[in-house]
C-alpha cells in the first residue's frame, strides 16, 4: 500500500498520530492543525518533524489545503457544543465553526481524501452538526460507518465512551459490516448500535451546609461489579507505575479533598477492571473528573465508610487516609489512554496541565483498531 498523505485536525497532543503510528498503516501526517499552544508544544515534542500548524482551521484557504494533496483526515472537533453538561448549542455554538467550514470545504477540495475518522462526545450523534456531516459525505459518495466505543471493548479498563465516524470513498459499502476486533487479544466486539448508556440515578444528601456528599446507589454498585468481573478487560494494575517512582506527596489527595469528597470518589483497587473517564479537571475538581487509587490494600473500606457520617473530622480524616488515596499519575491516566510509553511531556509542562490535554485527547487503541478497519 502506497504512504497515505494525512491531515490531521484539531490536533491536540497528536492521539490521532499516536493511532495512526499504532495502526502500521504506512503514512505520513502532511499536516497538523492546532490553536492550543500548550498541547503544540507537547506535539513538537513528539512529532518534531511532522509540520504543525498554529493557525483556526477556519483561516486556511481552500488552496492551501489544496495544496496538501491528503488522502485521509483524522478530527476531533470541539466537544463542548454537544456535551450533556454544556449548553448543547450546537451548530449555534462558535466553536463550531470551523467544523462548519470543514464540511464546505470538503466537496470543494480538488481530490477527496479517501478517508475520514472523526472522533467526539456522545451527544454528536444526535446534533445538527452530525446531520450535516452525513448528508455532506453522502453528497461527495462517501460510505460511512458510526460507531460509540469505549475502550473497555479493547481491553482497557477505562470509560471513555465516544462517537466515531468512519468514512471512506469505495465501491464496496461498508456501512452494514459488522465492527469487530481481531487480534492477539480475545475478539472483542464494538458497540456499534448507538444506544444511550445506563442511566443511573444518584441521591444526594446534604449534610452539613457546605458539605454535599453523594452515596452510591444499589445499581451502581451492581454495575462496578459487573464491569470488574470482565476478564477479557485486563486490571488497572497493569497500567500503573512502579509504585516506587510515584512521588505520593504530590499525589495523595490532601485532607481538605477527602473531608469533602470522600463519599463522591469513584476508588478503584489495582486489581480493579474499570475506570471513570478521565477529564481535563482531573486532579483540580473532584466530582466526576476520574478516579482515585485505593493505595493501601490492608484496609477494608467498610471499616472506613461504615458510619463515617458519625465521626468527628478528625475521626474521619484518620480512618480515610488509612486508604491512602491518590491521583492516578498524567503517566498513568496516559497509559490507560493507550497511549505508547514512546510519548512523553516536555519538562515545562505541568501536572495540571497534562491532566487538561490528555483529558482533551482520546484513547490511541481504539482509534488505532478503526484506522486499521476503515482502511482494510
Ligand atoms: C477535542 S480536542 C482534540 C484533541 C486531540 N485529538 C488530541 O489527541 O489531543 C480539540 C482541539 O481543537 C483545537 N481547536 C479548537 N478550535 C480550533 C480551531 N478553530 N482551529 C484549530 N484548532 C482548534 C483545540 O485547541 C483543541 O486542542
Amino acid at each position: 500500500m502506497e504512504t497515505l498523505r494525512v491531515v490531521e485536525l484539531y490536533s491536540g497532543i497528536g492521539g490521532m498520530h499516536s493511532a495512526l503510528k499504532e495502526s502500521g498503516i504506512p503514512a505520513q501526517v502532511v499536516a497538523a492543525i492546532d490553536i492550543n499552544t500548550t498541547a503544540n508544544q507537547i506535539y513538537k515534542h513528539n512529532f518534531p518533524d511532522t509540520p504543525l500548524w498554529n493557525k483556526t482551521i477556519e483561516g486556511i484557504s481552500l488552496d492551501d489545503f489544496n495544496k496538501l494533496s491528503f488522502d485521509m483526515i483524522l478530527m476531533s472537533p470541539p466537544c463542548q457544543p454537544f456535551t450533556r453538561i454544556g449548553l448543547q448549542g450546537d451548530i449555534r455554538d462558535s466553536r463550531t465553526k470551523s467544523f462548519l467550514y470543514i464540511l464546505d470545504l470538503l466537496p470543494r477540495l480538488c481530490k477527496l481524501p479517501r478517508f475520514i475518522l472523526l472522533e467526539n462526545v456522545k451527544g454528536f450523534e444526535s446534533s445538527s452538526a452530525r446531520e450535516l456531516l452525513v448528508k455532506t459525505l453522502k453528497e461527495c459518495g462517501y460510505t460511512f460507518k458510526e460507531v460509540m466505543v469505549s475502550p473497555t471493548s479493547v481491553g482497557i479498563p477505562n470509560s471513555r465512551l465516544r462517537y466515531f465516524m468512519i468514512a471512506k470513498i469505495s465501491p464496496e459499502d461498508f456501512s452494514s459490516q459488522k465492527v469487530r476486533l481481531a487480534d492477539s487479544q480475545p475478539k472483542l466486539t464494538f458497540r456499534a448500535n448507538i444506544s444511550p448508556e445506563p442511566t443511573v440515578t444518584i441521591s444526594f444528601i446534604k449534610k452539613h451546609d457546605h458539605f454535599l456528599y453523594k452515596l452510591e446507589t444499589g445499581t451502581e454498585l451492581q454495575r462496578k461489579m459487573k464491569q470488574n468481573s470482565v476478564q477479557s478487560v485486563r486490571m488497572v494494575q497493569d497500567f500503573l507505575e512502579p509504585q516506587m517512582e510515584v512521588n505520593l506527596e504530590h499525589y495523595l489527595l490532601p485532607p481538605k479533598t477527602l473531608l469533602r469528597y470522600a463519599l463522591i470518589l469513584d476508588i478503584v483497587q489495582p486489581t480493579c477492571r474499570r475506570s471513570t473517564c478521565f477529564t481535563k479537571g482531573y486532579g483540580r475538581y473532584v466530582e466526576g473528573t476520574g478516579s482515585v487509587l485505593q493505595c493501601c490494600m490492608e484496609t477494608e473500606m467498610q471499616s472506613v465508610f461504615a458510619g463515617l457520617d458519625q465521626c468527628s473530622e478528625e475521626e474521619k480524616l484518620q480512618r480515610l487516609s488509612t486508604l491512602k488515596l491518590r491521583y492516578f499519575t498524567p503517566r498513568e491516566v496516559a497509559n490507560l489512554m493507550g497511549f505508547p510509553q514512546s510519548f512523553s511531556f516536555p519538562e515545562q509542562i505541568t501536572s495540571k496541565q497534562q491532566y487538561k490535554v490528555l483529558g482533551n485527547s482520546l484513547n490511541v487503541v481504539v482509534v488505532s483498531r478503526l484506522l486499521q478497519l476503515l482502511v482494510s
